[in-house]
């Protein structure tokens, strides 16, 4: 599709796909013309930050970090397991409009959050739960999370996942620093850190526009005009960015990681860079060396 963009390697491998090409050579330029000052990314947790398999074998949401824990009863493993065979092809189905698929990701967030709830699990068990679970954050994470702190970009990671078991993947991996913040739905636990409840108003994959606009100030912590890079993996990601305010420039990248074929045009349409099947943060980082070299 293109030979080299900007010189930058990391954009000339086989997987990244591109459908206007001049275009993101556009963006990208006015990013580094930013410079770091000027920049903000917002990026999706599971999937996103998150790889998606490891030696072809699935990595967990930080969901399912919980839902096959020693926290949760066999019974309700079972349950849970029936609920993601019965959504997970719904959410990535090409096919169906987000309209379709709103009420049933609803049905599947709070079915889980209700059953979640009966296990009683405990706070100070989560550490746990992440360290037995195989989850692992994309390759080049580090670099990615250390390069943003050193320069003092804010991350806001916008997940609908459990954000109290994403907070204890980063802190894990030692890369929660000062300025990353993070928006998703949270546990509640009462006075013996059992937990009760989920907190506030519900995200799923396709109400991020929604929270985000409701939320504006979240994202909107610096003032002046900003440049995003946006990172997702599904459709829903791509209205993250809405709420921030005086938006300049956007760079909108998707991992497409699963269901390739099927969704690969619908991915080019949407996202300027398309990474299918890539377990790393290469790109990305190649993205930030570039813009930040020239600060
Ligand atoms: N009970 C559930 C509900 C959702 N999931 C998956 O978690 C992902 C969380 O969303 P991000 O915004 O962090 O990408 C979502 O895509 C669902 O597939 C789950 O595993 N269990």
């Amino acid at each position: 599709m293109f030979v080299c963009l900007l010189q930058l390697p990391e954009l000339a491998k086989s997987n990244v796909c591109i459908r206007d090409p001049k275009r993101v050579e556009e963006i990208i330029l006015s990013l580094q013309t930013g410079g770091a000052n000027k920049l903000q990314i917002i990026s999706d947790f599971d999937m996103t930050l998150t790889r998606f398999a490891h030696n072809g074998k699935r990595c967990p949401t930080s969901y399912s970090v919980v839902d096959t824990s020693l926290l949760i009863s066999e019974d309700c493993k079972k349950t849970l397991k029936d609920l993601e065979n019965t959504y997970y092809p719904i959410e990535i189905d090409p096919g169906r409009s987000v309209e379709e698929k709103l009420p049933l990701m609803v049905e599947w967030w709070m079915k889980a959050h209700a059953f979640l709830v009966e296990q009683k699990i405990r706070k100070d068990q989560l550490e746990m739960a992440v360290r037995g679970s195989g989850t692992m954050l994309r390759d080049g994470f580090k670099a990615f999370f250390d390069e943003l702190y050193k320069h003092s970009i804010p991350l806001v990671i916008f997940s609908a996942g459990i954000g109290d078991v994403l907070e204890e993947i980063i802190r894990l991996a030692g890369v929660f620093h000062p300025n990353v913040k993070v928006v998703s739905n949270y546990m509640e636990f009462d006075d013996n850190g059992v937990l009760q409840a989920f907190k506030g108003e519900l995200i799923h994959t396709y109400n991020k526009q929604e929270v985000a606009l409701k939320n504006s100030g979240l994202f909107n912590q610096e003032t002046g005009s900003r440049n995003i890079i946006l990172l997702g993996d599904s459709m829903g990601d791509l209205s993250m960015a809405d709420g921030v305010e005086n938006t300049e420039n956007i760079l909108k990248i998707g991992y497409l990681n699963d269901k390739v074929e099927e969704r690969r045009e619908q991915y080019l349409n949407s996202y300027d860079i398309v990474l299918v099947k890539d377990e790393s943060m290469d790109v990305v980082n190649g993205i930030l060396q570039h813009i930040i070299a020239k600060n």
